[in-house]
């Protein structure tokens, strides 16, 4: 029988330093995220990052937390529901950090007698840091635990026709009556260097701001993070007709350290109202579920520091979460699977 898993990042089981440390430490450790060396990664994640990061991270999760408990878990259970009864296979939810594991959604589908697992990352984009540590996690515990099981993993899904219409019309229904100069996309930053460690051509050396690093649709740009994010970017823009001069893309969530993708979505949107930008609407496609890098860092920090450097008007679009379009979206590329 087949079966589907959903797989999402996960969040700490509280807004706690306690929940946070232990959350912080398996994500950091993750040699997908940190790709460095073991020794070298546990002495900057537990040696360094890890000593003030759960006090900070815990202050900015207690912002956006809910009743219910995380934003990022809630809606991404709120999505799960609406798309199972879509469907004629069993679905289920994980999270690739913290109590919700993969090896619990693995185990529970099999028990079901699901032989067969659509590995789904609700990650439109492809990186290393986000798709690929999923697809290896899965692939460890099939080995290890179902190895008479099948998983198929569902590709980024950055460019179909489909997502770019759901995604376009979400945009468009949220900027209803919202006037304004500047529309930000902003996608989760990586590493510059993850883009060349999976790009299989090799041809990845410079990165120039704001120019394709390679070309859509060549093998180099097969697994370029960068150029999935100016695809989806390119076609959601040409769909709604919002002109050059209107939109521009960045990205945000950098760690200290290494040379991240630019431009920076804080240092872009703080420029803005000097530059006469005053009134922005910020999109963050990188992300179909709402969570601490949108409802923290963009709806209230970004706007706050818009608004203290001069900026007026500043609208974060939700993410797609459960939206019902999205919902039947899922479905119907699961039952298109499902049925062959
Ligand atoms: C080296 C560090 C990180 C890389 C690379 C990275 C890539 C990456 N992350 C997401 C999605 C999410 N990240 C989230 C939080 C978050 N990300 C990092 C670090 C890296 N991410 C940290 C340390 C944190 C924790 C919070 C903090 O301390 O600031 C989240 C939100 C989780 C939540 O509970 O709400 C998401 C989602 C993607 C898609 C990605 C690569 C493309
Ligand atoms: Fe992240
Ligand atoms: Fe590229």
């Amino acid at each position: 029988m087949k079966g589907v898993l959903l797989v999402n990042l996960g969040s700490p089981d509280a807004p706690t330093p306690e929940a946070v440390k232990p959350y912080l430490d398996e994500f950091l450790m993750d040699k997908y995220v940190i790709d460095v060396p073991y020794l070298l990664r546990a002495f900057l994640v537990r040696g360094i990052i890890l000593r003030k990061r759960p006090e900070e991270s815990a202050h900015a999760y207690q912002k956006i937390w809910w009743k219910e408990g995380s934003p990022l878990i809630v809606l991404s259970e709120r999505m799960h529901k609406k798309v199972q009864p879509l469907v004629n296979v069993p679905v289920g939810l994980a999270m690739r950090y913290g109590s919700m594991t993969i090896e619990k959604g693995l185990q529970d589908l099999y028990d079901q007698g699901v032989t067969e697992v659509m590995l789904f990352p609700l990650y439109p984009q492809y990186a290393m840091a986000s798709t690929l540590t999923i697809e290896a996690l899965a692939d460890e515990i099939r080995k290890k635990k179902f190895p008479d099981m099948k998983i198929m993993n569902f590709p980024a899904f950055y460019n179909k026709p489909d997502y770019i219409n759901v995604l376009s019309n979400s945009i468009k229904e949220h900027l209803k009556g919202f006037e304004y100069d500047k529309l930000v996309f902003s996608y989760h930053g990586i590493p510059e260097r993850h883009v060349r460690k999976t790009d299989k051509t090799k041809s990845h050396r410079k990165f120039v701001t704001n120019k394709m690093c390679c070309e859509a649709g060549t093998p180099a740009a097969e697994f370029c993070y960068r150029t999935h994010c100016y695809e989806t970017t390119r076609l959601v823009v040409e769909q709604l007709g919002i002109p050059e001069n209107k939109y521009c893309q960045t990205f945000q969530s950098r760690l200290a350290g290494d040379k991240w993708l630019e431009p920076y979505t804080d240092v872009e949107i703080d420029n803005m109202p000097a530059k006469g930008i005053k009134k922005i609407a910020v999109v963050t496609p990188a992300f179909v579920t709402d969570c601490l890098e949108t409802l923290e860092e963009i709806a209230m920090r970004a706007k706050e520091d818009f608004q203290a450097k001069g900026g007026e008007d500043f609208l974060a679009i939700p993410c797609l979460n459960d939206d019902d379009a999205w919902c039947e979206l899922v479905g119907n590329w699961i039952n298109d699977w499902s049925k062959k």
